[in-house]
């Protein structure tokens, strides 16, 4: 067990979640820190700790209760917190994490106790410097999540809410993906919201504005990354929930100076590419010759087409042009097709010519009957937007259909998997982004609903960055992480089992991807680190963070108050 030397004493370490123990300190540090008479005499072990708060846990009957719970035991002690989700990871990330997270955001103000994470809010422009150094005293950060909350899950602007899908993903990167939770923080950019009920709220906690756009929000935006690059330039910068234009256009701008990365746009095209492979596994086909319907061309939606188009021109050697004929992108106004008004800029290299068509809009049903489609990907937060007749008519034309309904939470599915299930008799191959129940098979077997969500690779692929050090995130280590998930899918040993590895081996599979993605790095130059490829797996190993307690050594030394430890 190592040794961690600490510089708080008393109450100090007794409210620090960071260094916290509980009962569980030693009767040795119970003298040390000035402990005795702050707790009760018996001393716990982790294991003891973690069934008393899996019984507290209990007792909240639902599961938002069960939500606001474990925040707070996050907020009194991080390794009881990770020790607890982590030997139930499938049961409780569903409550951290998507669906029950949504809610949890989207009550933020009412359901406030306690802040965490980095608060940057523009009236406050001027102390940025001085508030983010204060949040990063005496730790090296390597991770930083941070959300304007314009676009959150599919729920829309949620304000400063936004620092809970900041945490979540957070959160998750600690217990899938194995980064030590005092290296990374949750950052919100409070900008503003266009929440007309949060902004009458007279509860709501964050900066009652309406949204700053244009010049400001880019100038506020990039004095935030500016600091970020100046105090951790090898950090890896993850932005989750902007709304599109702003997403695109921070990826862009910051990829080649910086290792950022956007999770809706590359973790969702990332996961949504390792999906599609292993239905192709399947079906016998190849990406090739898929004809694929994307609906919801928004953040997710045009980052899935991307990442699947690039996988067809690098596995499969075509052009970008003709593989850009492989998809077609439907939106609420319909097709995207040249001669509807106001398309995005990105998204006119999948813009169609339908004859007889185009001049109007051409709902989802129209495209599916007309293009015969081979996968239907769903990204819109329209709930049941893949009706019966879009699903029936799919499966008509096509012996196995891959369908991905993917928004989140789960009550905005395109479609319900039990529904697309029976409607197409079993055949198709499903996937979603929230957890569903397994479907039955016309066999009377079960048919395991795999979760489709960028968690299920995100964690490796920015663990992988952060381990090699790597100066940008680039497009081939995204693939080489997806290929490696594709191929840990249990579809591909059994047709009929699912097409991604289950959720209670994310930990296992997510450090497969990150073992790719530093292997990828090292070999395309762009790694920080001087190791060999084969060195990766151990340099891996000895870098995961595990929820155990270390030992503490008082540090009479150290600087009062300050929330520092270090080994020894
Ligand atoms: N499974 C995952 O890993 C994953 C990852 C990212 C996003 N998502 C989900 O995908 C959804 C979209 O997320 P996003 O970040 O791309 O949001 P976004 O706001 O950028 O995009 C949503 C797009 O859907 C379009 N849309 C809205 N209503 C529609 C309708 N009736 N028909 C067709 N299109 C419609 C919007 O115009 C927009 O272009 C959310 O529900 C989100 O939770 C899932
Ligand atoms: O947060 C999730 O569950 C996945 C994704 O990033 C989303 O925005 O829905
Ligand atoms: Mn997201």
């Amino acid at each position: 067990m190592s040794t961690v030397k600490v510089a708080l004493h008393g109450d100090a370490i007794l409210t620090s979640p960071q260094f916290n123990k509980g009962t569980a300190f030693t009767e040795q540090e119970r003298r040390d820190f000035g402990l005795t008479g702050r707790l009760p005499w018996r001393i716990n072990s982790l294991e003891e700790q973690c069934a008393r708060a899996y019984d507290q846990l209990q007792s909240r009957e639902t599961d938002i209760r069960k939500n606001s719970f474990l925040q707070s035991l996050k907020d009194q002690n991080w390794v009881l917190y990770y020790a607890l989700i982590s030997s139930h990871l499938q049961e409780l990330t569903p409550i951290i994490y998507t669906p029950t997270e949504a809610e949890a955001i989207a009550n933020y103000s009412h359901l406030f106790r306690r802040s965490e994470g980095l608060y940057i809010t523009y009236p406050e422009e001027d102390s940025m410097e001085e508030s983010f150094l204060e949040q990063t005293r005496g730790r090296n950060i390597d991770l930083i999540v941070c959300s304007d909350a314009e676009a959150i899950l599919g729920i829309g602007d949620q304000g400063v809410g936004g620092i809970g899908i900041s945490s979540a993903k957070s959160a998750i990167y600690t217990l899938i993906g194995g980064i030590d939770p005092s290296k990374a923080i949750a950052v919100t950019i409070d900008v503003g919201t266009d929440n007309k009920g949060l902004l009458e709220d007279p509860l709501y906690v964050g900066w009652p504005n309406r949204r700053v756009r244009g010049e400001d929000y880019d100038r506020f935006v990039d004095k935030f990354v500016q600091l970020v690059r100046k105090y951790f330039p090898h950090s890896l910068l993850h932005f989750e929930d902007f709304g599109v234009t702003n997403a695109y256009t921070l990826l862009e701008r910051y990829r080649t100076t910086h290792a950022v990365f956007n999770d809706d746009i590359q973790g969702t095209g990332a996961v949504t590419l390792s999906c599609v492979m292993a239905a192709i596994g399947v079906t016998k086909t190849k990406l090739i010759d898929q004809r694929i319907i994307v609906y919801g061309a928004g953040s997710a939606g045009l980052g899935i087409a991307k990442q699947l188009r690039d996988a067809m021109v690098t596995a499969d050697g075509i052009s970008t042009e003709e593989a850009n004929t492989k998809f077609w992108l439907v939106d609420k106004h319909g097709l995207i097709t040249h001669s509807l008004p106001d398309v995005r800029e990105q998204l006119k290299e999948f813009a169609k010519d339908i004859d007889g068509f185009a001049e109007q809009e051409v709902g989802l049903l129209d495209v599916v009957k007309q293009i015969k489609p081979t996968v239907l990907i769903g990204c819109s937060t329209h709930a049941g937007g893949f009706t019966e007749d879009v699903i029936k008519s799919m499966a008509e034309n096509c012996d196995r259909p891959i369908i991905l309904p993917l928004s989140n939470p789960s009550k905005l599915v395109e479609v319900h998997p039990h529904d697309a299930n029976e409607w197409t008799n079993g055949k198709a191959l499903l996937a979603t982004g929230s957890p569903f129940p397994p479907a039955k098979m016309p066999s009377g077997k079960d048919y395991v609903i795999a979760e489709c969500n960028n968690a299920l690779i995100y964690p490796g692929l920015g663990f992988g960055a952060m381990l090699s050090q790597s100066r940008a995130v680039s497009d081939t280590m995204i693939i080489a992480g997806a290929q490696r998930l594709a191929s840990l899918s249990p579809a591909l040993k059994d047709p009929d089992d699912a097409l991604l590895p289950d959720f209670g081996d994310a930990p296992k599979v997510n450090f497969e991807v990150a073992v790719a993605v530093a292997e990828r790095a090292i070999e395309e130059g762009v790694a920080g680190v001087d190791w060999k490829k084969e060195e990766v797996r151990e340099k891996a190993k000895a870098k995961l963070w595990e929820p155990v307690y270390p030992n503490y050594e008082f540090d009479a030394a150290g600087e009062k108050g300050v929330h520092a430890g270090y080994k020894i």
